[in-house]
């Protein structure tokens, strides 16, 4: 499927897009998407505190208009439940947050998927391996011992730096401690396809968002500022 959002109602700052993940109530989903997201962002992994059962997402992920396209999170999960997710709740893309293989991530994409495979970025060396993996998608999250993410950790941003100069063929998908006030160094920075958040547009609860930060980290984020 097409990374391009044509209907998108703003061009993002160099074109940039934005990811809202770990969205769990519907009306939230929608009011997100009414702001013109670009990606939103369902988590599937069950021990995640932003987890949305499939029963749930199959009442009102159909909802979301076209032009926020659906990414499911998964963390080590079987390769039949991404498919059948994928297909039942209407994925545009598999985002891969664990210990996936090279292999596994080829097996998704022979299947028709469009796979973005996580990677913790834990120092220089965190990069080498992305060389072996079959996909376009890259996203690059804080490292933490014994976490998988959505922990609102940022890490060097130098070393995603460093990523697009070693893979300029791959899309990056920014991700680790962005919010509205970070959001616009990160793209001036780096300049990633995709910025994506999950803790930094919540106030207490995870999985229930802040819709005024949401719109600011859109804002900063297209603009190129950021907005208070
Ligand atoms: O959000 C979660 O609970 C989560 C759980 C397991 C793996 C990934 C998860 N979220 C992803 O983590 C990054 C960064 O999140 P944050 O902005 O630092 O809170 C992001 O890609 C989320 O999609």
């Amino acid at each position: 499927m097409s990374e391009s959002n044509p209907s998108s109602p703003i061009l993002p700052h160099e074109n940039c897009r934005v990811k809202i993940c770990g969205v769990t109530q519907r009306e939230q989903a929608l009011a997100i998407a009414e702001l013109g997201v670009d990606y939103l962002g369902l988590n599937f992994w069950p021990k995640s505190k932003r987890h949305l059962p499939l029963e749930s997402a199959l009442t009102w992920a159909r909802e979301i208009p076209g032009t926020t396209k659906l990414v499911g999170l998964f963390v080590n999960a079987e390769a039949n439940d991404v498919q059948d997710t994928a297909a039942s709740v209407g994925l545009s893309f598999v985002q891969l947050h664990g210990d996936e293989t090279p292999d596994f991530c080829a097996r998704l994409v022979e299947q028709g998927l469009n796979v973005i495979k996580a990677i913790q970025v834990k120092d220089e060396s965190s990069l080498d391996g992305v060389a072996a993996f079959p996909v376009q998608n890259i996203l690059l999250d804080a490292y933490h011992p014994g976490m998988r993410g959505g922990i609102g950790e940022t890490f060097p941003w130098k070393l995603a730096q460093e990523f697009k100069q070693r893979y300029p063929e791959r899309h990056l998908w920014l991700a680790g401690g962005l919010t509205p006030e970070n959001v616009a160094e990160a793209v001036a920075g780096v300049h990633p396809q995709v910025v994506d958040v999950a803790s930094g547009v919540e106030d207490a609860s995870p999985g229930v968002k802040n819709l005024e930060k949401v719109r600011r980290f859109i804002e900063a984020t297209r603009t190129g500022a950021a907005v208070n």
